[in-house]
């Protein structure tokens, strides 16, 4: 199959110029100009930037959280996500103690295998460092190539890990060459405020937030930065909301730490007040960590322009506000945490960054999919658009406004977070490796297309994206 884009205007993490693609098969075959129209599917873009599809590091299709499972598996949350102009996700593979990593990487398999729109691939989440844990983290690496591993330093008696596990993560993902990734807030804090609170009768959402403060995510930022800097290993640190863990990443990355940080659109346009909405209505805003005062977004979008943080996951992790959320009605604690987020990340991230003029349209490609690629071994198959690379393409018109709807949105909760927003550009064609999958607000693919990614080590990754950045 031939496709041509022509008359569009392509933009790169470092580049901005008008050309027409040609596309043979999977791949994009060549940059340039006049490319022979006979026999090739053409779609013109004239007024229209073309992006790499976007890759989405972060996650949570199909998972168990909450006493509840999220209401977007990986169809419907590939398909939301191809809607938004994403093309890969890596979602977050769970894990139990005492059971071989191995059942839970088969599980998620089970769960995503030939029901994905668009290509993705999993991280893996250590709860425990056993010699068993240890003994397997290779072939995890080698033959599953899931090269980057997931710690949570919160979610007491759930998820949470101890700093031994994670120090020991650590040191191991620098012998293979895995990133590791912290959820970093103080969960032994949080989950002392939070029972305090109860006994105080403090029940409503709002406490959600004020049992998580900043300090309990600056102090565990900090520890995690630490604890690389010791390990000498590299980190990545999810979702990032408040300026206490903005700096402690910042003077990681001064001192040479190989440290890493990501925001998510929530913390960059909704704040502590969406949590004291009336009738319950504020546990539609319970992400961890919580929405944060707004001024703590103008410190995430300089972070974001100045490189102190890097990439944009939308922490997918969807729950019906009746039925889900409503699980907690009584008691904040039992509001499952997290949101639907999967198809507006890049439409929030445009129009709130580039349209409002907080980032440029060249970061704005590297925030939304090249830096992802790089750092998770996807680049430069993904996350960019060069010669051999995949078509995963997003045509985009940066002047059509749209308003955001759960009436008109294709995740499968019962409300978006953004209800009413009217934001700048809309997605106008996607392609996944050289097929249309969207077009005219219609999806045109196959689900089951989307397949599993085994993705590079870290430091091939980076030694692989440095080569092709010189060429
Ligand atoms: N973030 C959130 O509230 N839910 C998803 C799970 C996680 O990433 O901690
Ligand atoms: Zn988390
Ligand atoms: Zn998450």
């Amino acid at each position: 199959m031939r496709t041509i884009i022509q008359n569009g205007i392509i933009v790169t993490a470092s580049d901005t110029f008008e050309a027409d693609l040609l596309i043979e098969g999977e791949q994009i075959a060549a940059i340039g100009r006049d490319f022979p129209l006979e026999g090739a599917d053409v779609i013109e873009a004239e007024g229209c930037y073309v992006f790499p599809g976007g890759v989405d590091p972060h996650t949570h299709l199909d998972m168990p959280f909450g006493g509840t499972v999220t209401k977007d598996d990986f169809t419907s949350g590939t398909t939301a996500a191809a809607f938004g102009g994403t093309t890969t996700v890596v979602d977050f593979c769970l894990t139990e103690k005492g059971k071989p990593l191995k059942n839970a990487i088969k599980t998620w398999h089970e769960k995503s295998k030939g029901k994905a729109a668009i290509d993705y691939s999993f991280h893996l989440m250590i709860g425990e460092m056993t010699e068993d844990v240890l003994a397997e983290l290779p072939s995890v690496i080698q033959e599953d190539g899931i090269t980057s591993f997931k710690v949570f330093m919160a979610y007491k008696n759930v998820f949470q890990a101890d700093d031994a596990t994670l120090f020991q993560t650590l040191i191991k993902a620098k012998e293979l060459g895995a990133l590791v990734m912290v959820h970093a807030e103080n969960g032994d804090v949080i989950d002392y405020l939070t029972k305090e609170a109860l006994a105080n009768g403090q029940t409503d959402p709002i406490y959600h937030a004020l049992t998580r403060p900043v300090e309990a995510e600056g102090e565990a930022t900090g520890r995690a930065c630490q604890l690389t800097s010791l390990a000498g290993s590299q980190l990545y640190v999810v979702h990032v909301s408040c300026e206490e863990a903005v700096k402690q990443i910042e003077s990681a990355r001064r001192k040479g730490a190989d440290v890493w940080g990501e925001t998510c659109p929530q913390y960059l346009t909704l704040d502590l007040d969406d949590l004291r909405k009336p009738d319950f209505e504020g546990a539609k805003y319970v992400w961890s960590p919580p929405l944060r005062e707004k001024k703590h977004q103008e410190v995430l979008w300089n972070a974001l322009r100045t490189g102190a943080l890097q990439t944009i996951g939308s922490d997918q992790c969807s729950f019906d506000f009746k039925g889900q959320k409503s699980l907690g009605i009584d008691d904040f604690t039992k509001i499952p945490n997290g949101g639907p987020m999967i198809e507006d990340r890049m439409s929030i991230l445009y129009s709130e960054g580039v349209a409002e003029g907080r980032i440029s349209l060249n970061q704005f490609v590297d925030i939304t999919s090249t830096r992802a690629a790089k750092l998770f071994g996807l680049y430069p198959k993904k996350g960019t658009i060069s010669v051999g690379a995949d078509a995963d393409l997003v045509i985009f018109d940066p002047f059509t406004v749209r308003t955001i709807s759960s009436e008109t949105h294709h995740m499968k909760v019962d409300y978006n977070a953004f209800e009413g927003k009217r934001v700048k550009g809309v997605v106008q064609t996607v392609l996944s490796k050289g097929k249309v999958i969207i077009q005219d607000d219609t999806y045109k693919g196959t689900i089951g297309d989307g397949t599993y990614i085994k993705r590079a080590k870290y430091s091939e990754q980076l030694r692989n994206s440095a080569l092709a950045e010189r060429v």
